[in-house]
């Protein structure tokens, strides 16, 4: 009966479809209308609030437990988002996030039972080397996902863009993603590499991961 009730409430979310289908066509997707601009635009305020408090840290290379401090890979800086003591913006976010994390589990049995999800602000110049999102010792992160937050006038010629490094499956070019404000990218952690270019202006994101454990 339960069951039934379930299949009766399930509503086909098209966003949510096209994510799935081109993840399992090319191992990505880039979506445009992920987060409203006015999500946008006020994360963007919490996010540049915050950075002026001098709550961010230099961005190190390895998890958690194995972090190493490399400037000459990534200059960017983050702060973590803790979901349970985020104000109301962020849990716009999360609760965006948390949705579509639930769809993907209930029909893709993904699996996704934790995230983890930071803030980042690469100050001009500032770049990411070429790597994976998963690291040697834990395999959990199952999807990368980063919502840019950058100002509303910005242009290709900005640079700060994502490559995606698609393993040339089937001899395609590298994958050229321009940081538009509003945009979000989903790609599969374990198997694209990735790098991000250095931009003109300071460049303005979220981060983050969901996982399996
Ligand atoms: O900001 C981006 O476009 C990607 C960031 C990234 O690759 C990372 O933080 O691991
Ligand atoms: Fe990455």
């Amino acid at each position: 009966m339960t069951e039934l009730y379930e299949q009766l409430d399930f509503i086909v979310n098209p966003t949510y479809e096209k994510v799935i289908e081109d993840i399992l066509e090319n191992g990505y997707s880039i979506v445009d209308d992920l987060l409203s601009e006015s999500t946008v635009n006020t994360l963007r305020t919490d996010l540049l609030n915050k950075y002026e408090d001098d709550l961010f840290k230099k961005a190190a290379i390895g998890n958690r437990t194995n972090e190493v401090i490399q400037t000459g890979k990534r200059g960017d800086f983050i702060l973590w988002m803790e979901e349970t003591n985020s104000n109301a913006i962020q849990k716009l976010f999360f609760d965006r996030i948390n949705d579509l994390a639930a769809y993907l589990n209930r029909t893709c049995f993904l699996g996704i039972l934790r995230k983890e999800f930071h803030y980042a602000v690469y100050p001009e110049g500032k770049f990411y080397e070429k790597h994976l999102d998963t690291f040697q010792n834990d395999d959990r992160r199952k999807l990368s996902i980063v919502c840019y937050l950058n100002a509303d006038d910005w242009q290709p010629e900005h640079g700060g863009e994502l490559v995606l490094y698609l393993n040339g499956k089937n001899g395609e070019e590298p994958k050229t993603i321009y940081p538009f404000p509003g945009r979000a990218v989903i790609f599969e952690s374990r198997d694209l590499e990735h790098e991000v270019k250095p931009a003109k202006r300071e460049r303005l994101s979220i981060t983050g991961w969901l996982k399996t454990r």
